[in-house]
Order: C-alpha cells, then structure tokens, then sequence
C-alpha cells in the first residue's frame, strides 16, 4: 500500500515505533499541548479533543505540506480518567484502584491538514490481576510507570499484571495500528 508521508506530533518514543511497524515515512513535529480536562468533559470527549489539538498544533508549526497525526492515551475506570502519575503516592492510589479488575484504555488518533480532518478512537478493556505491595512499590522504583497513561506499561514489566485484554494492543501501546492503517489508506484513496 502506498501510504502518504505524515507528521507525527509526538514525542512518545512508543508512537514512532508502531508507525515504523506500518512502513509510513515519517517526520516529527513538536506539538506541546495544554491538558487539563475542561469542566464537564467525558473521558471520550477529552481525549478526541486532545488528539486533534496535538495534530494542529503540530500542523501550526510545520513548514511543509504533510498531513500531520496526533494521539492521546488515557487510562479510565469508574469514569475518572487517570493520567499519568506525578509521585508515588498517586501512581500506588492509581495500582491499588487498578488490581483485581479491568479499566478501559481509550485511544483517539487524528489526521488533519488544512482542508481535512479524520478521527478513530478505539476503546480497550484490561483485566490485571490482583497487585500485592510489595509489586507496587517494586514496579515503581523500575522508572517504568512515570510517563505513561495510569501509570503503566502493556510492553514492559506490567504485562505480568495483565490476565487479559479485549481489543486492540497497540492502541493500549499508544497507537492503534489497524485503525490508522485504515485512516491513512482513506487519506490516501480520497486523495
Ligand atoms: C496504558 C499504556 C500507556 N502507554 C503510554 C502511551 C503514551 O505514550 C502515554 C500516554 O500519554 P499521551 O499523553 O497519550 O502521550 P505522550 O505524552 O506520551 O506523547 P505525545 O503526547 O507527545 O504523543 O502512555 C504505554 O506506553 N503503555 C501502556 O500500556
């Protein structure tokens, strides 16, 4: 498939290796954004804007033509939305919340350029197995959980807490493959 080359606004290292697993060319584009929720805002509501803010601010910035995509990750459980964690106080808050039950991890990505626009969210449920203490404090002084979406890795070292999951691995890694294969596949016909 011949795909179009992208900006990707993203500093997450994880986003730029899925997208070299699709063989899209690809430059990079800074796109900081502020994300604080807004009042009232549901977790699909925030994280479809944050994707499309990340994708226009990149777009803001580019000196070239190239349609640019943003994501955003966040992990949700009884309707809050856990970000990722500042000190160990919150991310043991967010474990402790986490063990012996499934969330939801949301991803949204978005395509845009001046004249087009296309979103995918993709909704992901995980199941983790109950946490002891011991592995909360142990995951933590790992360095592992500090930047990511409710304070955890699928990839790394928190796969031994998931039994299962129901949808889309990558999405949970940060970028649903399968999706935005298909999003850039409809860019690219309806060019
Ligand atoms: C749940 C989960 C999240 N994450 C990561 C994916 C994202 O990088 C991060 C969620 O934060 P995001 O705010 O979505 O992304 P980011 O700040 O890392 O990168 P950018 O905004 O520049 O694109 O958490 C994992 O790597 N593994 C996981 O299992």
């Amino acid at each position: 498939m011949n795909y179009p080359t992208i900006a990707l606004a993203s500093s997450s290292p994880r986003r730029r290796e899925l997208l070299a697993q699709l063989g899209v060319n690809y430059e990079l584009v800074k796109a900081d954004i502020d994300e604080t929720p807004l009042p009232g805002e549901s977790a699909v509501e925030y994280v479809q804007r944050l994707a499309l803010a990340k994708a226009h601010a990149g777009l803001a910035r580019l000196t070239t033509l190239l349609p640019v995509l943003g994501a955003d990750t966040i992990v949700v459980v009884d309707n809050d939305i856990l970000g990722k964690p500042t000190d160990f106080a919150e991310f043991r808050q967010t474990m402790q919340r986490l063990s012996g039950r499934s969330h939801q991890v949301v991803t949204a990505v978005a395509l845009v350029s001046p004249v087009r626009q296309l979103q995918q969210l993709v909704t992901t449920q995980v199941y983790f197995r109950p946490l002891t203490e011991a592995e909360i404090s142990a995951y933590w002084a790992s360095g592992e959980p500090q930047d990511k979406a409710g304070g955890y890795g699928i990839q790394g070292l928190a796969a031994k807490f998931v039994q299962r999951i129901n949808g889309s691995y990558t999405a949970v890694v940060g970028l649903p493959l399968c999706e935005t294969e298909q999003m850039l596949q409809q860019w690219q016909e309806s060019l």
